[in-house]
């Protein structure tokens, strides 16, 4: 039992080392952060160690020490040796350029997050939850047409949907606005903020837009060449 007056239990608990090398090249990630907020955007400028911060979060790649614990739940403890694989750790991740199949349609999409096998699910795929997200981002019209007959943000919000449809403990996204022109990106910015208040699912957005921080983030944690930096002034 938790002692009274126990200090609540942050959401975002990261520390992690990582020495990444390609050739000649090494790239370090020594970093740690702590929030209490479920909205965090990770800022910084291209280069910063983002993208392969959020890959060892996910557990696509490992951390050589450290710790990743979300909403309480550990899932990686270089001291413990504790490593939950993707799976274990119910993360969804949205990529940058999305990585819809380009082969399956809008449903087939989110139907794939939640078959376990190989096989494709068949176009006529039918799920209550893959139904429940199609309606809540307004795809209905699309539901059978390919990725490539659907326009930007209806394919940022199929990537999007297809994260949730298996009930993600958290969400991590990579650039979510990146593809989108400004009027766009400007909406689904809001669409998201609105849709996370709504799930009170832990978030963390990594960007280098500004924009973005202003819109989305109660906090926010600066990168800068794989550390944690202050913030601009
Ligand atoms: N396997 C690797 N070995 C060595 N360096 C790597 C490796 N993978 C990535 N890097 C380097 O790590 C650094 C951080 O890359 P990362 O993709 O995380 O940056 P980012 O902040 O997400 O940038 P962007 O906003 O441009 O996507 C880059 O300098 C990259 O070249």
């Amino acid at each position: 039992m938790a002692p009274v007056n126990a200090a609540p239990q942050p959401v975002w608990d990261i520390a992690l080392r990582k020495r990444l090398r390609q050739g000649d090249s090494v790239f370090q990630i020594d970093l740690a952060f702590l929030s209490h907020a479920r909205r965090v955007v990770l800022f910084g400028p291209s280069g910063a160690g983002k993208t392969q911060t959020l890959r060892l979060v996910a557990g696509i790649a490992a951390p050589d020490a450290g710790r990743v614990a979300v909403a309480g739940r550990t899932l990686f403890d270089s001291a413990q040796g504790l490593n939950l694989s993707p799976q274990q750790r119910r993360l969804a991740y949205m990529f940058q350029d999305y990585a819809l199949f380009p082969h399956l349609t809008v449903r087939q999409n989110l139907a794939f997050a939640l078959s376990r096998g190989l096989r494709n699910p068949p176009r006529g795929v039918r799920s209550d939850a893959v139904d429940h997200w199609i309606d809540r981002f307004d795809l209905g019209g699309v539901a059978g047409h390919y990725p490539h007959q659907i326009s930007g943000g209806q394919r940022q919000r199929t990537a999007l949907a297809r994260a949730l449809v298996s009930q993600p403990a958290a969400l991590l996204l990579d650039e979510p606005f990146a593809a989108l022109d400004k009027g766009l990106r400007e909406r689904l910015r809001d669409e998201l903020k609105a849709l996370q208040t709504t799930l009170q699912l832990p978030m963390l957005v990594i960007t280098h837009d500004d924009d973005d921080v202003r819109a989305l983030a109660e906090d926010v944690v600066c990168l800068d060449a794989g550390r944690v930096a202050a913030p601009a002034r």
